[in-house]
């Protein structure tokens, strides 16, 4: 892992904010994290957290910083950009984490030349802000997109900060340039996002006894559609052109289906067919597409206590759980739980230890 800096200011201790701070002050104990928020309560229950070592005035923690991260709403970084112009140290480098990266990049050309700039984007979050959701493993294992500015060349060499920061997380760095960020972002994050409102809002005006109907993939399917519109509408707009152009398309795919459904069943059929391979071709235990984990899949028993002697039975043989997911639950039914490991050795060995232990356990997939 490169070197890290000295000091890591955080602007904006809300959910994204003070998760990273938690994950930095876990693995790097050694940095300072100095926290500063609009709202000095937000900062002070980051402090209260243990995700920051320190809360400051914004240009106070600015000024202190070797690496200066703007996890604020996107409406807030042009200001906090001429900010950060006037107070961040030659040779610091700012980054931040908004979800579209073509105009934060606009907005940082403001900073001197001295100040390096690379734009950041974890592919994680919660339909919930604040730094009272903030969770240390909330970027474990998930791909964090990085938009260099012009001229920055190869991060390694020009800006490691940035790549420590990622790796510190215990995410996965991804490097592409800001536009087509933009264009996969909409694609597979703002149009999932207006999908589940445009479901939600299409089942309501078919009446409440549509909602009442409702089984598990309609839950699936609009999990996000209550994430908060003070984060969405500054994503949605600076992000329109690629947002309306995907939308386009996929009103047109939309309008493809419906005539295959009264024409043409052979056409829905390869529909069908080409998505679902596409879908199962997708790695299911990685939070992004990278290197998948390798799954074990446990049965689970419906008795108190049921999932911390699991754990307890992993971290026993001395494994190290990298992600897990409840597969299948119904009210008062059982469902499977699915553990990822980072080696297939690993995941063997989960399998042995909790058969070994009474559990009906499995390994699944390839990996
Ligand atoms: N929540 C999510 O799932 C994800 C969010 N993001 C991006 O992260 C950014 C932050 O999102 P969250 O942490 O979820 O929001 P949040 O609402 O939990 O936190 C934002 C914080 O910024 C503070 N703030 C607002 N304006 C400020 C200013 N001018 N100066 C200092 N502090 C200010 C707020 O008081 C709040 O504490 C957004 O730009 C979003 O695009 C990226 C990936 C996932
Ligand atoms: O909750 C989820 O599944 C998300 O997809 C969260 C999320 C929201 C915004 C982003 O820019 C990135 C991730």
């Amino acid at each position: 892992m490169p070197p890290g800096p000295q000091t890591v200011a955080i602007v904006g201790t809300g959910l994204i904010g003070a998760s990273l701070g938690l994950a930095l002050r876990r693995r790097a104990p050694e940095t300072a994290v100095l926290g500063a928020d609009a709202d000095a309560a937000h900062a002070a229950e980051a402090l209260r957290l243990g995700a920051l070592t320190g809360t400051g005035s914004t240009a106070e923690v600015l000024a202190s910083a070797d690496l200066a991260v703007l996890a604020t709403p996107l409406d807030a970084l042009p200001a906090l950009m001429e900010l950060a112009a006037a107070h961040v140290r030659p040779g610091a480098l700012v980054t931040d984490v908004g979800s579209v990266k073509g105009a934060v990049l606009d907005a940082a050309r403001v900073l001197p030349q001295t100040v390096r700039f690379v734009g950041g984007h974890p592919m994680a979050g919660a339909a919930v802000g604040g730094p009272e959701h903030a969770d240390p493993l909330l970027f474990e294992n998930a791909v964090w997109a990085l938009c260099p500015s012009p001229g920055l060349g190869d991060l390694a060499e020009s800006a490691p900060e940035a790549l420590w920061m990622v790796e510190t997380a215990g995410a996965r760095p991804v490097v592409l340039d800001a536009d087509r960020h933009d264009l996969v972002a909409a694609t597979i994050s703002h149009l999932p996002q207006l999908l589940a409102v445009a479901l939600v809002e299409t089942a309501a005006e078919t009446g409440a006894d549509a909602l009442g109907l409702a089984a598990g993939g309609f839950r699936d399917m609009t999990r996000i559609a209550g994430s908060p519109f003070s984060m969405w509408g500054p994503i949605l707009r600076d992000n329109r052109t690629a947002v309306a152009d995907v939308l386009a398309s996929f009103g047109d795919r939309v309008g493809a289906l419906r005539r295959s459904i009264l024409d043409d069943p052979t056409a829905l059929a390869s529909a069908f067919e080409h998505a679902g391979q596409t879908r199962a071709a997708l790695p299911s235990s990685s939070k992004g597409f990278l290197a998948p984990l390798a799954d074990v899949v446990v049965w689970a028993d419906d008795r108190p206590g049921f999932l911390h002697g699991l754990t307890g039975t992993v971290a026993a043989a001395g494994l190290n759980l990298k992600d897990a997911e409840l597969l299948r639950v119904r009210a008062g039914e059982v469902g499977t739980f699915r553990f990822g490991f980072e080696t297939a050795a690993d995941a063997d060995r989960a399998v042995e230890a909790l058969t070994e232990a009474g559990y009906r356990a499995e390994r699944r997939g390839e990996g």
